[in-house]
């Protein structure tokens, strides 16, 4: 079995018992329920960087990435470095992530916050708003379109922003539809962990221009950047490249600072 279908097994038994632990109404309570959201497309469509900086501590592809970063810091820095908006982790088996790291990045920062999760029940994105969130990931390779849809339109009627992520054309055509905001090309696949930005670059004729068009994953220079640019994104998803510093938010400051 690949991982990211390990991931997705465990992710149904992880929300199956958390749904009979906490009921959907108590987050509807959460201070941060009725937080009025910001939007990240609408950012970074004004943005000339365009940069979401992840908190990511390890990742099935590298395992460790960083043991000792805090968060508050972390979202802090990054707010600090111009970054447009911040990707957390939420994933705490594979990932080291939880979500006591996107509430405290909420209280920390007014970047719009990124919900990195593998969303496949709508118990995840009341979740996700109750915690401070903006912004929830779907990702084609895990969801058929009807779920897509149902997923998106609930996060729309929330005020969340949608970023939906694919990797080929197939998960492309195959999921653009009118409730997504930004279109994310993972430069990574999930399955076998190569990382290549001819991915990006491939797929971007492909999205049509209505959507705010993310590259994300394996990218470690400004070059990179500017070549995506040429092909029309305007996001950029970047992790490990901060993360494996001992200062996430200086070293996105000083990336963004070159930009
Ligand atoms: O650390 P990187 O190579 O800069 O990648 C960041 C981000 O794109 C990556 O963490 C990611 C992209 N899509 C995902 C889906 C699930 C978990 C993680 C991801």
């Amino acid at each position: 079995m690949d991982i990211l279908k390990k991931i997705v097994v465990d992710k149904r038994k992880e929300v199956n018992f958390k749904k009979e632990l906490i009921p959907i109404q108590a987050f509807e309570m959460m201070p941060f329920f009725d937080r009025k959201t910001v939007s990240l497309s609408k950012k970074l469509k004004k943005s000339n960087t365009g940069i979401i900086a992840e908190f990511k501590r390890k990742s099935p592809s590298k395992s460790m990435i960083n043991e000792t970063a805090n968060i508050e810091d972390v979202a802090l820095g990054y707010e600090e470095a111009g970054a447009s908006g911040m990707s957390v982790l939420t994933d705490e088996k594979y990932f080291g992530g939880t979500m006591d790291d996107l509430l405290l990045a909420r209280e920390n920062c007014n970047l719009p916050l990124l919900r990195k999760e593998f969303i496949i029940d709508e118990y995840q994105i009341i979740e996700a708003k109750a915690i401070g969130a903006d912004v929830i990931l779907l990702i084609a390779a895990i969801l058929t379109r009807g779920e897509i849809k149902q997923f998106s339109e609930f996060a729309k009627s929330l005020n969340l922003d949608v970023l939906l992520e694919v990797h080929n054309e197939e998960e492309l055509q195959k999921s653009i539809m009118p409730s997504l905001d930004m279109l994310g090309v993972n430069n990574r696949n999930l399955k076998t962990f190569e990382v290549s930005l001819d991915t990006s670059k491939t797929l971007s004729t492909m999205i049509p221009d209505d959507f705010v068009k993310v590259s994300e994953s394996g990218i470690s220079n400004i070059e990179a950047i500017k070549e995506l640019k040429l092909y029309g994104y305007q996001g950029f998803l970047i992790g490990e490249n901060f993360m494996k510093t001992d200062n996430p938010g200086a070293s996105a400051k000083d990336f963004i600072s070159l930009l």
